[in-house]
């Protein structure tokens, strides 16, 4: 299956954390199922946080970004009855807003979960909940606003 960052143009592909044309970066996948999006990913010690065998928090709110404004363009896809890929006119979504509460320590080398909701979606705002969770335990919940990006002529 493609993720959903596979839909992004050339030139909006480098993107540190999920972009597929960034060598040195995560190169999150995020992936839309019904009506939740999921990604996974495992982080590798190198991304410890202030105490040994926890994750960064920055790095949490990374990967809760990414797979955020990635899960925004697929529900807008799917509200518009649109198909990612299809030849029309991108649908692109930046983050205007994060918000990011660190409910329990995230466990380092451990494969994280990480799902997004739509909560809201209208005009070019969509209201994107997300959570990280390991081993089943959420770690980490979010709430986005991702804002629909049209290019200034
Ligand atoms: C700066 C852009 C960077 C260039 C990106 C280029 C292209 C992107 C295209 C595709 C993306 C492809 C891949 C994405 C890959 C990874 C993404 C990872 C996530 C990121 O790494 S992404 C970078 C960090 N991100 C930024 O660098 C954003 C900087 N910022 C802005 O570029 C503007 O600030 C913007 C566009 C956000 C809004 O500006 P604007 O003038 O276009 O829109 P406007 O003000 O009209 O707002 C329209 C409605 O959004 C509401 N709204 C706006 N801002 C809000 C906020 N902060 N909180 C709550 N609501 C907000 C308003 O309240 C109104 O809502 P309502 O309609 O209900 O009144």
């Amino acid at each position: 299956m493609q993720a959903i960052q596979d839909h992004y143009p050339a030139e909006f592909s480098h993107c540190y954390g999920c972009g597929p044309a960034n060598p040195h970066g995560f190169h999150l996948k995020s992936y839309i199922d019904g009506e939740r999006t999921h990604a996974r990913f495992t982080p590798a010690s190198m991304y410890s946080g202030g105490y040994p065998g926890n994750v960064y928090g920055g790095m949490l709110a990374s990967l809760l970004d990414c797979h955020g404004t990635a899960s925004a363009a697929a529900f807008a896809y799917r509200a518009q009855s649109r198909v990612m890929g299809d030849g029309g006119p991108p649908i692109r979504f930046v983050t205007g807003s994060l918000k990011v509460d660190y409910r329990r320590p995230t466990p380092l080398g451990v494969e994280l979960l990480i799902e997004g909701t739509l909560c809201s979606l209208e005009g070019r705002k969509a209201v994107i909940d997300l959570t990280l969770s390991a081993g089943g335990e959420v770690c980490v919940t979010g709430v986005m606003v991702a804002v629909q990006f049209v290019a200034k002529a």
